[in-house]
């Protein structure tokens, strides 16, 4: 079931036309993406569909709620985490939770909250006190806290270092597995291949391709390459013979096979088969950026 209908979404600043014409769905219970450069629109995009924003045009549905008109049970149904907390340093972890809670009329317990975000020890903290990991597990934490159906987690990781990032990763995976339907805003390819069971490439306002990560790298090609060092002299003939093979290059003493599908297996098979070893066997797969680079000529990162 689709639980969030953009279409043809435009948001126009004063000098810049930042969303033009928008358009995707967000099926219940997945994580869905929107990946894309600093300055593609991704946030004003999120902030119309939480209602923060008013469309230029278009129309957006969550969960069959205008968030124009129906911004008090929009508020019911979606929780927002804010790019950059916008708390007081010196508010505790529970307060800020308390508070929060204190803006719905059936809020979750906070305390169990805490517990999954892993910040039960950190109750009595004050905000300015934690790190930066600790900090987007609050939002999450704060995000969460009016039981929305949809979450929106804006540049979650940002900032992170790889530990944390990880971390947080995981506690995403939860909150989706806990029935939470997701919307992560990200720049992070790795972030977005790692977690999105679908998304949308944003750049310059506008959608260039939405589909799974997977998708979206086959749908410009999905080009993989193997490099190996033969044990024996190879002929090309042997691996251009293989239909998932386009092209075999050399480079110093390795061999390097271009082409999609089971390449690996097809080609360490046909190898075998002449007695073949491939010594410093590597497979280098296609990427999201480098999906996003062959659907918009502009490198993600
Ligand atoms: N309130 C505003 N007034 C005028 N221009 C804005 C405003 N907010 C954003 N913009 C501009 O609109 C464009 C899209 O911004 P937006 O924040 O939606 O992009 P983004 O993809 O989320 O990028 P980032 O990851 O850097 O936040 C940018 O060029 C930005 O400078």
């Amino acid at each position: 079931m689709k639980i969030i209908e953009v279409r043809n979404l435009r948001k126009q600043y004063p000098k810049h036309l930042a969303v033009d014409d928008v358009s995707f769905e967000v099926a219940e219970g997945e994580i869905f993406g929107i990946l894309g450069p600093n300055g593609a629109g991704k946030t004003t995009t999120v902030e119309c569909v939480a209602g923060l924003r008013v469309p230029d045009g278009g129309t957006v549905r969550v969960a069959g709620l205008d968030p124009q008109l129906n911004r008090g049970e929009l508020r019911q149904v979606l929780g927002m985490q804010l790019q950059s907390a916008a708390l007081p340093e010196k508010i505790k972890v529970w307060e800020a939770l308390d508070l929060y809670a204190s803006f719905y009329p059936d809020p979750a317990d906070w305390s169990e909250l805490l517990e999954r975000v892993g910040l039960t020890a950190k109750r009595d903290t004050a905000f300015k006190k934690l790190s930066g990991g600790q900090r987007q597990r609050l939002s999450v934490a704060l995000a969460l806290v009016g039981r929305p159906r949809v979450a929106v987690l804006d540049e979650l990781t940002t900032g992170l270092d790889p530990q944390a990032r990880r971390d947080t990763w995981e506690l995403v995976e939860q909150v989706r597995d806990s029935g939470v339907t997701i919307v992560l805003v990200t720049h992070f390819m790795e972030e977005a291949e790692r977690l999105c069971d679908r998304l949308a490439l944003i750049d310059a306002g506008r959608v260039a391709a939405t589909d799974t990560p997977q998708g979206l790298i086959a749908q410009v090609g999905g080009e993989q390459r193997v490099w190996f060092r033969p044990s024996a002299p190879v002929e090309d003939g042997i691996l251009l013979a293989l239909p998932e093979v386009h092209e075999v290059r050399r480079s110093g003493n390795q061999v390097v096979v271009s082409g999609s599908g089971n390449l690996a297996p097809a080609v360490t098979l046909a190898l075998a088969q002449h007695q073949i070893v491939p010594g410093d066997l590597r497979i280098v797969q296609a990427t999201l950026d480098d999906a996003f680079l062959a659907l918009t000529g502009r490198k993600l990162s």
